[in-house]
C-alpha cells in the first residue's frame, strides 16, 4: 500500500526512491502536514498547508476563505486528508536556514567545534544545511584525498545537512585536475583567503593565484568564495598610535585591518574579473566573504551593473555590534575583518534591506577559550573569530523587523540566495513541491533564547549571550526530519539526521 502512495505523488526524477522511509527526530510520521497562517512560498507570504512525505515537500496548498487561528487544522486536513497536522498557528513558517560559511574544525580540531556540537547549535537555530570551510580543520581541505576525509567525518555526527567548500590555496590553484577531483569527489565550490588564515598549511592566494584559477572556475560554472582583504601596502597607517597601542582596546585591532585592507583585495577581484574573458558557465560568480566594509559597495555595486558575475554576504556580528561598543578586553568580539563603527554598521544595514547584499552567514569560527586569552584581553594574541552559529536568524530578524523588512527578506538572505550560491537549487532553499522538506518555524514576535543553558556550541564563549533578539525558533526539520523542538524534553534531538550534501548527488 505504501509502494502504491509513493506512486501518486509527482516529484522529479531524481528523488531517489523510498527516500526518507525511515524517519529520525521526533516525529515518527513520514507524512505529515505543516499549517500555518505565515507560510513564505516562493510567491509571498499565505496562510497554507506543506504536505511532507519521505522528507520532500510533496506540496504547499494556499488555504482560501477561513483560516481563522481555530480553524486552521480543520482546513489543513481537509485540503490533504491526512491526520496528522502540526498546526503552528500565527507562527512563520519558512524555508530552513543556509549557512554557508561555518568552520567546524572536524577532522583534527574537534576540541575547537566538532560536527557533532555544530549541528546541533545549527538544528537549534533553524539551520538545515551547513557548508563547511576547508580549513580550520586539521588537515586543510585542499585535495581530493583531504576532502573525502571531511567526507567521511560526518558519519554519525551530523544533526544537519552538510557541504562543503573546496580549498583553493597557493600550492593548487594552477592545477585543475586537482581542483577538477575536489569538485567530482562532492565540493560545491571553492573558498580562498587574501591574506594570512591563521593557519598554515592554508596559505593564501596572490593575483597570479587567482588569474590562474579563474579560468578552471568560469568553465566548471561553481562559485569562488573569497576572505577579500589585502595586506596594507607599505603607506598605509600600519602601526596604531596613543590609545590605540593598547592591545586591550578593540580600537587597536580595528587600526591594525583598515577597511582598505578589503577595498584593495575587493577592487583586484574585481580587476582579475574583468580582465579574464573566458565564458563564464551559470553558477559561477566571484562570492565576497563578511563584506564588514560598507564603503567597499561601491566597487561591487558597480561591477554587478557591468554584469560581472560578483555578489556578497556580510554577517550577523557586522550587523549587530560596533567597534565603539566592545568592552575593554572583550576579545570573543574580535574577527577579520574587525567589527568596524556604527555609523558603517548602520549603512550595511542599508545595504542588506535594499537588497545590495545578497546573503548573510554566520562565519562561524570558534576555538578553545584559552586562545581567546580573554584574562589577558589582548586583541592582538586571541584568536580572530566569532562564535555565532546559533544566533543566525535572530541576528539578521532582529534588524529587519526594526527596519520594517518582512520574514521574505530573511528568506532570500539566509535560504534562496545561499541554495543558488551552492548549487542547491534544485533540492533547498524554498518551500515547494518537489524540494527537501527543509524548514523553520519561528516566532518573529517573541525573543530567542540566548542563554548559555540552551546554547550548543561545544565552547559557550559568544558575544551573543544575553541578548535580546527577536525571532525564537519553534521548530527545525532537515527533509522532514524534525530535528529540533522548543517544546520537547530535550530540544535537539540526539539522532544523526543530517547528510552530507555532495555535488554529483544534486
Ligand atoms: N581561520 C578562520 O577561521 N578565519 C576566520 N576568522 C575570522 N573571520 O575572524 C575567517 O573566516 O576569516
Ligand atoms: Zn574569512
Ligand atoms: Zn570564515
Amino acid at each position: 500500500e505504501r509502494l502504491q502512495d509513493v506512486g501518486l505523488i509527482e516529484v522529479p526524477e531524481w528523488v531517489p526512491f523510498l527516500a526518507a522511509r525511515t524517519n529520525c527526530g521526533h516525529l515518527d510520521e513520514y507524512e505529515y502536514v505543516i499549517v500555518s497562517r505565515n507560510v513564505v512560498t516562493p510567491d509571498g507570504i499565505s496562510h497554507a498547508a506543506v504536505q511532507i512525505k519521505d522528507g520532500l515537500i510533496a506540496a504547499v496548498k494556499a488555504i482560501n476563505g477561513d483560516a481563522s487561528r481555530a480553524n486552521l487544522t480543520h482546513a489543513a486536513f481537509l485540503l490533504t486528508g491526512l491526520t496528522k497536522i502540526l498546526d503552528y498557528g500565527d507562527l512563520v513558517v519558512s524555508p530552513g536556514l543556509i549557512d554557508t560559511h561555518v568552520h567546524m574544525n572536524q577532522p583534527g580540531r574537534s576540541y575547537w567545534e566538532g560536527m557533532e556540537t555544530a549541528t546541533n547549535a545549527a538544528a537549534a537555530g533553524g539551520i538545515t544545511t551547513v557548508i563547511d570551510m576547508p580549513l580550520n580543520s586539521d588537515p586543510t581541505t585542499t585535495t581530493v584525498e583531504l576532502l573525502q576525509k571531511k567526507i567521511s567525518a560526518t558519519r554519525g555526527e551530523i544533526r544537519v545537512d552538510v557541504g562543503m567548500w573546496g580549498g583553493l590555496v597557493a600550492d593548487n590553484a594552477g592545477d585543475h585536475s586537482v581542483l577538477q577531483g575536489m569538485l567530482d569527489a562532492g565540493a560545491l565550490g571553492f573558498k580562498s583567503f587574501m591574506v594570512p588564515s591563521g593557519i598554515d598549511d592554508f596559505p593564501y592566494v596572490n593575483e597570479t593565484h587567482i588569474k590562474a584559477a579563474l579560468p578552471f572556475l568560469k568553465s566548471a560554472g561553481v562559485p569562488y568564495y573569497v576572505h577579500a582583504e589585502l595586506k596594507p601596502s607599505d603607506d598605509s597607517p600600519g602601526e596604531c598610535s596613543g590609545d590605540e597601542a593598547n592591545p586591550r582596546m578593540h580600537a587597536s585591532w580595528l587600526a591594525s585591518r583598515p577597511p582598505s585592507m578589503e577595498n584593495n583585495a575587493i577592487k583586484l577581484l574585481i580587476s582579475a574579473l574583468k580582465a579574464d574573458k573566458t565564458e563564464a558557465k551559470p553558477g559561477f560568480r566571484i562570492h565576497i566573504a563578511h563584506l564588514a566594509d560598507a564603503g567597499s559597495m561601491a566597487d561591487i555595486q558597480a561591477a554587478k551593473k557591468k554584469g560581472l558575475p560578483i555578489s556578497v554576504e556580510t554577517c550577523p556580528h557586522y550587523l549587530n555590534f560596533a567597534s565603539e561598543d566592545v568592552p575593554e578586553g572583550a576579545t570573543q568580539y574580535k574577527c577579520a575583518p574587525p567589527l568596524r563603527p556604527q555609523a558603517n554598521q548602520e549603512k550595511l544595514w542599508q545595504f542588506v534591506t535594499d537588497g545590495r547584499i545578497d546573503s548573510v552567514a554566520t562565519d562561524h569560527s570558534p576555538s578553545p577559550e584559552e586562545m581567546k586569552h580573554l584574562e589577558e584581553g589582548d586583541f592582538s594574541k586571541a584568536w580572530g573569530g566569532i562564535s555565532g552559529l546559533q544566533y543566525g536568524l535572530p541576528g539578521t530578524w532582529n534588524g529587519l523587523k526594526k527596519r520594517g523588512a518582512g520574514p521574505e527578506l530573511l528568506t532570500k538572505l539566509w535560504s534562496s540566495f545561499p541554495a543558488e550560491l551552492a548549487g542547491l537549487q534544485a533540492k533547498k532553499g524554498a518551500l515547494k513541491a518537489g524540494l527537501d522538506a527543509d524548514i523553520v518555524v519561528w516566532d518573529p514576535e517573541a525573543l530567542a533564547d540566548t542563554s548559555i543553558e540552551s546554547l550548543q556550541h561545544r565552547h559557550k564563549l559568544s558575544p551573543y549571550t544575553g541578548l535580546p533578539l527577536h525571532g525564537r525558533v519553534a521548530a527545525t526539520f532537515v527533509r522532514g526530519h524534525q530535528v529540533f523542538s522548543a517544546s520537547a524534553k530535550k530540544p535537539v534531538s540526539p539522532n544523526v539526521c543530517g547528510k552530507p550534501v555532495l555535488k554529483h548527488q544534486l
